[in-house]
């Protein structure tokens, strides 16, 4: 049997995942035609390429379907409760850098730190007759970062995407999610809270604890990990 490596199937952190892997002896390579999901392993035997969306990554990883991954911090620590006891990580890649944060729109003057969001969220309550609505996906780190911090009165309402679009579209007041530019933000009239960062996020290769090695292939992980040490 072969170790077998997840890297994310499409977009910026493919391409980077393969040049990181490039400059470290490992070429991999997608197969087949542009929307087949078949990728090869040269530079070292016995690997096997497995194309997965970034978001489910860490969950193969913790099912030990796969044995090495790739992908963002911020999708470990949302889908994985307790991920140290799942996951070890390898290496920090370098890209892919956004923060989590919390933001609401640039014209709340009075809001611009947590405590001034729980006191204009209590306020908003009241007037509303519901909780202050915030646009995410990622729901775990966001209600328990939000629930820490001393914010009592809000909801989070779920968004795949477009998450900056919610506030204007009226159905979140605020959003929780990921920038790197501040570009998004910045053109939907967004402002960070001062202490809203919730988790520096970057590409990460993840070794998985709970799979299965053979002897074969704890020894081609041992092989990969020397690689990529002393490539350092
Ligand atoms: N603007 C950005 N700059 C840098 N990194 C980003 C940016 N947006 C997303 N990322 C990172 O890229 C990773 C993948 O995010 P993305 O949401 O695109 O994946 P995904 O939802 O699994 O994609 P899909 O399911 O469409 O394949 C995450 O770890 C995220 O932090
Ligand atoms: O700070 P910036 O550099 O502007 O980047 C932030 C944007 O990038 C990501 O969106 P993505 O492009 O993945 O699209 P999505 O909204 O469909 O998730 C993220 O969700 C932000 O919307």
């Amino acid at each position: 049997m072969s170790l077998k490596l997840g890297v994310p199937s499409k977009g910026r952190l493919m391409e980077k995942t393969f040049s990181w892997f490039e400059k470290r002896g490992v070429t991999l390579t997608r197969t087949g035609s542009d929307r087949e999901y078949s990728g090869k392993v040269e530079g070292i035997d016995d690997v096997s390429l497995v194309l997965l969306s970034a978001g489910e990554i860490p969950r193969e990883l913790a099912a030990g379907r796969i044995h090495m991954g790739v992908t963002g911090t911020d999708l470990v620590h949302e889908k994985l409760p307790r991920w140290e006891q799942q996951l070890e990580e390898i290496a920090q890649l370098g890209f892919g850098q956004a923060d989590l944060i919390i933001a609401v729109p640039a014209c709340w003057v009075d809001v611009e730190t947590l405590d001034d969001l729980d006191a204009a969220a209590a306020a908003f309550r009241d007037a509303h007759g519901h909780r202050m609505r915030f646009a995410t996906k990622y729901h775990r780190l966001v209600r328990e970062f939000l629930t820490e911090s001393g914010v009592a009165d809000f909801a989070l309402v779920d968004s795949q995407g477009a998450t900056e679009g919610t506030v204007k579209n009226e159905t979140a007041e605020g959003i929780a999610d990921i920038t790197s530019t501040g570009e998004t933000l910045r053109a939907n009239h967004l402002k960070i809270l001062s202490d809203g960062l919730i988790l520096r996020s970057q590409a990460t290769l993840w070794r998985s604890r709970v799979a299965n090695y053979s002897p074969a292939e704890k020894a081609t992980l041992n092989a990969l990990i020397e690689k990529f040490d002393s490539a350092r």
